[in-house]
């Protein structure tokens, strides 16, 4: 099943043997560095669930939510290579570069998928292994096949997938799920609009070119920047609830808000950003720019700071 937008075989004519493939290719599959933040997070729910848990079971835990969201990832990369070869950002990847075949990604993606819901189901229990299944169908077939082609709204629904870790890691340690676990969740979906579309502000012309209705190309980046700064306000208050519930302390509450106030400062500065009138550029260091990398800094501090607030205050 392959998209519509660009045609992959009209877009790259693959090797009949793609020779040179390497382990490093093997890797870059897995988009490595964006799931370090989501196995974390999925660590931080594991850790902070009540009742002690048997190291072993909580490195397999960890390793199971590392294998799905990397399976997850590689048959993203399988089934966008088409629009992959269009934009700049992505066009070295193994398939749209002819390093890899499209059938070899996809065997890769679904076997580690298995293997990865298999074992959580072996090592804990029931309810973490169908979260765990059911995080991986809805980023790779909801968001990657279905909505990220055919809606603007399609990160917001989609972003659903990547917020699922805490539920699954604190779900493998307690094989239940509570109030924190969820709003955890609820902190990832909302965090998600701001960090994806001050991104795709200065990757706009790439998301263009390749047909995909993401928010600036559909409604100009006016209309995103209000979004961005919308969807950070409404985190911001989301974040507060753990401390309105004393379900965290003093720390936890002090982390949430110093970074808060300066994600809608990035938000503020994103918004008041004047090069919508000239297009939105693809260089310099626009405020979108620094907007999407605080996004990274916030979730991994603000995970830290519940962490810390969790073992030093709370217990
Ligand atoms: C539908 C939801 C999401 C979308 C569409 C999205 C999109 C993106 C894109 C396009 C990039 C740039 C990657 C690149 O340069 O190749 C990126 C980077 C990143 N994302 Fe997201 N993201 C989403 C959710 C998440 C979630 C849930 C996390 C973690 C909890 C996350 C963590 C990261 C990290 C750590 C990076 C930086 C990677 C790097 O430095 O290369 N993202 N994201
Ligand atoms: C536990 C589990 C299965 C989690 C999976 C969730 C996951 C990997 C979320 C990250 C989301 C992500 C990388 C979006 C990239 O969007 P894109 O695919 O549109 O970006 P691209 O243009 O870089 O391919």
């Amino acid at each position: 099943m392959s998209g519509s937008v660009a045609s992959a075989e009209g877009n790259a004519a693959y090797p009949v043997a793609v020779v040179g493939t390497q382990a490093r290719d093997w890797f870059v599959l897995l988009k490595p560095r964006v799931i370090s933040l989501v196995v974390f997070t999925g660590a931080a729910g594991l850790a902070m669930a009540p009742g002690h848990l048997n190291p072993i079971i909580a490195a397999i835990s960890i390793l199971c939510i590392c294998m799905a969201s990397g399976a997850a990832g590689a048959i993203n990369m399988w089934y966008d290579r088409d629009i992959d070869a269009v934009m700049k950002r992505t066009a070295t990847r193994p398939i749209p570069d002819g390093r890899m075949r499209p059938d070899e990604v996809l065997g890769f993606g679904i076997g580690l998928s298995v293997a990865s819901v298999i074992l959580m189901w072996l090592a804990t229990n029931a309810l973490a292994a169908g979260i765990l299944a059911f995080s991986i169908f809805f980023y790779a077939v909801v968001y990657t096949m279905w909505l990220k082609r055919s809606t603007p709204q399609n990160i917001v629904i989609g972003g659903a997938a990547g917020a699922f870790p805490p539920m699954i890691g604190w779900a493998a340690a307690t094989g239940s799920l509570t109030v924190l676990p969820i709003v955890m969740f609820g902190i990832i979906f909302l965090w998600t609009p701001p960090h994806f579309w001050s991104l795709s502000l200065y990757a706009c012309k790439d998301y263009g070119r390749a047909g995909i209705p993401m928010l600036p190309v559909v409604k100009g980046a006016r209309h995103t920047r209000w979004q961005i700064l919308w969807y950070t306000i409404i985190l911001m208050a989301v974040t507060l609830v753990p401390s309105a519930m004393h379900l965290a302390g003093w720390l936890y509450t002090v982390t949430a808000t110093v970074l808060g106030a300066g994600f809608i400062y990035r938000a503020i500065g994103v918004l008041r950003d004047r090069q919508d009138a000239q297009g939105v550029s693809e260089s310099g260091d626009l405020p979108a720019r620094k907007a999407f990398r605080y996004s990274l800094a916030y979730l991994f501090l603000l995970f830290c700071g519940m962490l810390a607030d969790h073992f030093l205050i709370m217990h």
